[in-house]
């Protein structure tokens, strides 16, 4: 009989009996692999925690206590636990569960996540608010290795260890972070676990003693007691004791006989306290055991194998991004590459097997990655920051202050640019083309195809001011490659097919869909012209505004939000010029935060592919019936675990 059926809150597993919680946690990993091998997901950091999350919910009273999950990409069993597990089935996909924390969700999810290193200042603030109104209840973040180096933990630990309020944060450890994980508090904690510190220590001292004659053994007994005075001192709990709080550990993340007691007691203590648990990411499932790098957010997979489900047809836009910079790399040694924690998602894996001096993995530290761009750039190198545009939103004003106020030569190579599919509000690229292009002496490219990415590439290394190159998420679209990655003329776009009737204004993935919807309004009568506008800053006014002249509509499309998007920089174009006799129309993505689902089915949503812009000229035209609000209010409906539905 199924106890994971029997559980529909914390409240029916705490009628457990402990000796209940293994084969439970057989039943909730059998959960997360059948989903994930079908839906793809965040397997690895889940199959790690399942121990640590029922032992949570078994202890305390949720959601009176509050359990914040940074970055929350390993919540699958919270979920499971608080009710969700009907609904399980539907993660990721569009309409359904999200695979990060939700507040929308559910009462038990206290903080939506979704970038790492947030969590221990929102449950901070969380435990401040509870002061204040006066309540009792308790406040746990569970934070990983990983996310503890992010700048943000550090900032969060320090404002709570100074006010000493009661405060759990527990480090989940699992020397991981997406690979292994890096910097000097990696290593930190990693000593205490592998203990080699120690070991080298107990070595040479004994070496060093055994040549004392006659009193070698008996400094060998105060060498080893001194020895284990030391071991308390410099444990991690020195970095954290130092920042207030009480450290406690490390424990076994997968034995209830040390979760239990020990959650039991680090829960009464009093003021900040750091619980150290040691967890393995992938633990029960042996593929990604072995290889929680590639099961850290992985595709749907063959289970009994852990093969993925198929293979891309063509390769992605970021294999040919980084293919491009390890060739320009080959050919000027001044370039270097910054990845934060990001290696195999930016694709710079080949670039490090070939230039391990050169590539640069800062840990989950986005400001200090791009502020070590600049520093490296004063020099003269060529730093190259590879960054999803969603994380690099962490860095903005290291991008104005630190790098375009002096203009230095950074390149951002932003990935996952555009719509990226089941990661959803928080990790869309929806906004880098309108936090960026308002930067002065930044220049914005993006390009249509992945032909047009390599000589991006080229043009982005040889520019001499801070320059960005977004492309999507995804695999290329298979267009013949130049032989040789060429550089682009800053700030001109090209006429990839006239018209005397409709001009649209396209720029990067959206390019190939306006071609197309203009090849029908063609052959409709409808003479439309499209441009390929490659930049969105500088903005080639003389071809967008020599066109607007001629034509009655302009049409701009974008895989960007409108507000403050490559089409606004259009229409501050149109307007600066006095062109007032074209009809213009913005096309890109609405005023809200964009939800989850398949690339296709969200560029179909928010009218980006070429039927969408077809339908939506003929609108402007008058030819076709306005369709009220195509995206009715543009809120996705959530299914609640309680079925009911509301806008979010
Ligand atoms: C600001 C930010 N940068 C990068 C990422 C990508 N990312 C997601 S999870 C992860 C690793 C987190 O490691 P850790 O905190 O140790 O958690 P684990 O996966 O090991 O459980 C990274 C780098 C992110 N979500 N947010
Ligand atoms: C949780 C997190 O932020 C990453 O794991 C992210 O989900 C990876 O995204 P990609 O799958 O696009 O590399
Ligand atoms: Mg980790």
């Amino acid at each position: 009989m199924s106890i994971l059926k029997r559980i529909h809150s914390p409240a029916d597993l705490k009628r457990l009996s402990p000796s209940q919680f293994p084969p439970l946690c057989q039943e909730i990993r059998e959960e997360i692999l059948g989903a994930v091998s079908s839906v793809g997901g965040h397997l690895a950091s889940n199959l790690g925690v399942v121990e640590l999350t029922v032992a949570l919910h078994y202890l305390l009273d949720t959601p009176t206590d509050k359990i914040v999950w940074d970055t929350s990409n390993q919540a699958y069993t919270h979920k499971l636990l608080t009710g969700r597990r009907e609904q399980f089935h539907t993660l990721r996909q569009y309409g359904g569960l999200s695979g990060f924390c939700k507040r929308e969700e559910s009462v038990y999810d206290t903080f939506n996540a979704g970038h790492a290193g947030t969590g221990v200042s929102a449950a901070f603030g969380m435990v401040e608010a509870r002061e204040q109104l006066g309540q009792r209840h308790k406040v746990v973040c569970v934070v990983g290795d990983g996310a503890m180096t992010a700048g943000m933990t550090l900032e969060g630990l320090h404002h709570a260890g100074g006010l000493g309020k009661d405060f759990l944060v527990i480090l989940n450890d699992n020397q991981m972070s997406i690979s292994k994980n890096v910097g000097a508090i990696s290593a930190y904690l990693s000593r205490t676990i592998t203990g080699e510190f120690y070991g080298k220590v107990r070595e040479e001292t004994g070496q060093l003693l055994r040549k004392i004659p006659h009193i070698g053994p008996d400094m060998q007994k105060l060498a080893r007691r001194a020895e284990e005075l030391a071991k308390g001192a410099i444990l991690p709990g020195l970095l954290f004791e130092e920042l207030g709080f009480q450290y406690s550990g490390p424990i076994d993340g997968h034995n209830f006989e040390h979760l239990l007691p020990t959650l039991e007691n680090v829960l009464k203590m009093k003021g900040p306290v750091l619980l150290h648990v040691i967890t393995k990411k992938g633990l029960g499932y042996e593929p990604a055991m072995k290889n929680p790098v590639w099961f850290h957010a992985c595709p749907p997979f063959v289970r009994e194998t852990g093969a993925p489900a198929k293979k891309a047809a063509r390769p992605s836009y970021t294999q040919f991004a980084m293919d491009t910079l390890v060739k320009l790399a080959r050919e000027d040694k001044r370039v270097v590459a910054i990845t934060a924690a990001m290696c195999e998602g930016t694709g710079l894996t080949a670039f490090e097997k070939e230039f391990p001096d050169r590539l640069y993995d800062v840990g989950i530290a986005e400001q200090h990655a791009v502020t070590f761009a600049a520093g490296l750039a004063t020099q003269g190198l060529k730093p190259v920051v590879a960054m999803y545009a969603t994380f690099l939103q962490r860095a903005y004003d290291q991008v104005v202050h630190d790098v375009a106020t002096q203009n230095l030569p950074v390149v951002f190579a932003i990935d996952r640019g555009g719509l990226v599919a089941e990661d959803g509000t928080t990790h869309h690229g929806a906004f880098d083309y309108a936090y960026l292009r308002h930067v002065p002496n930044m220049t914005v490219m993006a390009p249509k195809d992945e032909n047009e990415l390599q000589h991006m590439m080229k043009t982005a290394l040889q520019h001499e001011g801070p320059i960005s190159v977004r492309y999507p998420r995804g695999v290329s679209l298979g267009v013949k490659m130049d032989p040789v990655p060429t550089a682009l003329p800053i700030g001109k776009g090209e006429l990839v097919k006239d018209g005397t009737d409709v001009a649209i204004i396209a720029i990067g993935v959206s390019v190939w869909q306006a071609v197309q919807a203009a090849e029908r309004l063609s052959q409709e009568g409808v003479s439309t012209a499209v441009v390929n506008a490659r930049f969105a800053k500088p903005l080639d006014q003389e071809l967008i505004v020599g066109l607007a002249r001629r034509v009655r509509y302009v049409v701009t499309v974008e895989e960007g939000c409108k507000m403050g998007g490559f089409g606004s920089a259009v229409l501050e174009a149109l307007s600066d010029a006095g062109v007032t006799g074209a009809t213009t129309k913005v096309l890109g993505l609405p005023d809200w935060y964009i939800e989850q689902g398949p690339q296709d089915l969200l560029r179909e949503r928010y009218g980006l592919t070429a039927e969408g812009i077809y339908q939506s000229v003929k609108e402007l035209l008058g030819k076709a019936p306005v369709q009220a609000d195509r995206f009715n209010d543009g809120r996705l409906v959530h299914h609640l675990p309680h079925g009911d539905e509301q806008g979010s």
